[in-house]
């Protein structure tokens, strides 16, 4: 069990497409990790509803914020944000992802789950803006950092209703 260079991350993306829709590639590869973009932010609406077999479950209806010159104002609040970047996890893998500090130091953080392996699709993750002046972020800024782990086998992939979202 190891966590991914930037050499063998880079090795993977050209080999396997293990990321692809990137901007650019230099700037977001990062010592053990990759850095994903913003594609979009929406804020939530109603409520949401969680239970032991996903049968009940309701998850918010979203609405998209546009942006205007390119930028997207943040008040303090919750927020989906959908990245660009089109992941493909191998069975033998499993990421985890955090906020970039610039993020945090800007007063907002990155709510993520866990990337499991044999997932496929463009990801949404959460985004709270804790600043009382609020957060301005651009298209394609680079929000949270994804971090690869081999695991000590193959494993089943992941076969759930986010596969192949947003893709
Ligand atoms: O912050 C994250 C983390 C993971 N994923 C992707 C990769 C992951 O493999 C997939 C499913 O996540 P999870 O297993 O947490 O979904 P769930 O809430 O357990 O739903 P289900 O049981 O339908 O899979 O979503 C995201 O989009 N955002």
């Amino acid at each position: 069990m190891g966590v991914l260079s930037k050499d063998e991350i880079r090795r993977l993306i050209e080999s396997q497409s293990l990321i692809s829709d990137y901007v650019d590639l230099e700037t977001q590869l990062q010592p053990n990790g990759f850095d994903c973009t913003l594609r979009k932010v929406a804020r939530i609406s109603g409520e949401g509803r969680l239970d032991f077999d996903n049968s009940e479950r309701r998850i918010p209806e979203t609405e998209e914020m546009p942006f205007e010159n390119e930028w997207v104002f943040l008040e303090k609040g919750y927020y989906r944000a959908y990245i660009n970047e089109v992941v493909r996890i191998p069975n033998d893998m499993m990421a985890l992802a955090r906020p970039r500090s610039s993020l945090i130091r800007a007063g907002a953080n990155i709510l993520t789950a866990v990337w499991d392996a044999g997932y496929v699709g463009r990801s949404e993750v959460g985004l709270v803006v804790y600043n009382e002046d609020g957060l301005w972020l651009k298209r394609n800024a680079r929000i949270v950092q994804l971090v690869f782990f081999r695991l000590d086998g193959e494993t089943e992939g992941y076969s759930g209703i986010y596969r192949g979202e947003n893709v």
